[in-house]
């Protein structure tokens, strides 16, 4: 049995570091981002612009085509196809270094069947992040998961759904068993989110009921796919990384609001970075 690690700021500066001089695009990583049904356009919009605020290299959705002039007028730095143009949509996703699906992708049979295909393609040494109506898919149809570096994303019902632990009985000892089953990382949202790994439970002690908001999981699925595909050494450590980042720019937004904007994350997420990545030892906090 595991004990129980508070997440410290200390993860920030061991993944986001300086970056190299000699670099270009590339070099920072390439995310895509799969979801956004015609009910849910916010969501992938949203992701994608944390991603893309977070620092990947090169981030492309693919998602409903009724959202593709939203996502363009909002977030020119991201490439956009249609989710169901299945030639494009592999092509992307092999040389992709992270893929997040499931922001606003919707449990129709059109959301199923692009979630099989997506993996259908994905192979090891990616990670796939998997958020929202995509973890509520794979445990209404019991798809088996690909070979690749999973994340999961779950809010407590999602994992409900997912594990069949009634939230009142999520506890750590019968999250770990869940987790151990599914053999992937999971981090289970919600104040003070838990994070399970095949080693090691993560506890987040910063956020704040500033972010009980529609979209905040969505973004934070965006910066986990910017810093998988980004900071390449270690996945896990990457993605907790991103979990502290998101309420850490929370809860500075948080001291002179009542309630914080998911996309206000992502806005700061740039000058939150650069903060983080200089070698002084300034306390954090970006205002
Ligand atoms: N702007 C957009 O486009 C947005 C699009 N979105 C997209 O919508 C899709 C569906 O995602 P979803 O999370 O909204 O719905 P679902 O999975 O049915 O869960 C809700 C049910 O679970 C219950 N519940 C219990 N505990 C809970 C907890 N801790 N946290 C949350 N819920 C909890 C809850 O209980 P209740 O609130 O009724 O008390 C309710 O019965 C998904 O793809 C997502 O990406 C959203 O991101 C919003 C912005
Ligand atoms: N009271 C709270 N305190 C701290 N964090 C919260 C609180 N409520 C929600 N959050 C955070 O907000 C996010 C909500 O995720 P999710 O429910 O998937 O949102 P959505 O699907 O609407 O984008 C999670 O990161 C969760 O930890
Ligand atoms: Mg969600």
């Amino acid at each position: 049995m595991t004990s129980l690690q508070a997440l410290s700021a200390d993860i920030l500066k061991e993944v986001i570091t300086p970056r190299p001089v000699q670099s270009y695009k590339g070099t920072f990583g390439r995310c895509v981002l799969i979801g956004g049904n015609n009910q849910f356009g916010g969501a992938i919009i949203m992701a994608t612009m944390a991603a893309v605020y977070a620092g990947t290299g090169l981030v492309t959705a693919a998602t409903d085509p009724i959202n593709i002039t939203a996502l363009r007028t909002r977030l020119p730095e991201a490439m956009v196809i249609d989710y169901q143009d299945f030639n494009q949509l592999a092509t992307l996703l092999s040389s992709a270094d992270s893929i997040v699906v499931g922001p606003g992708l919707g449990e129709t049979e059109t959301s199923l069947k692009i979630l099989k295909f997506v993996f259908n393609q994905v192979h090891a040494n990616q990670c796939l992040i998997i958020d929202g109506s995509a973890i509520t898919l794979v445990a209404n149809h019991h798809l088996t998961l690909p070979k690749a570096q999973i994340i999961f994303t779950p809010h407590e019902m999602e994992w409900q759904r997912l594990s069949g632990i009634a939230i009142a009985d999520q506890t750590e000892v019968n999250n770990q068993a869940a987790q151990a089953k599914l053999g992937a990382m999971v981090m289970v949202k919600k104040h003070h989110t838990k994070i399970y790994t095949n080693q090691d439970v993560y506890q987040l002690t910063i956020g704040t009921p500033a972010q009980a908001t529609g979209g905040m999981g969505d973004t934070l699925a965006g910066i986990v796919g910017a810093f998988t595909a980004q900071f390449r050494t270690d996945y896990q450590k990457s993605a907790l990384a991103a979990v502290y980042a998101h309420s850490a720019i929370a809860e500075e937004l948080a001291a002179n609001q009542y309630v914080v904007l998911p996309t206000q994350i992502s806005a700061q997420l740039p000058q939150f970075m650069h903060q983080i990545s200089q070698p002084d030892e300034r306390p954090i906090g970006f205002i």
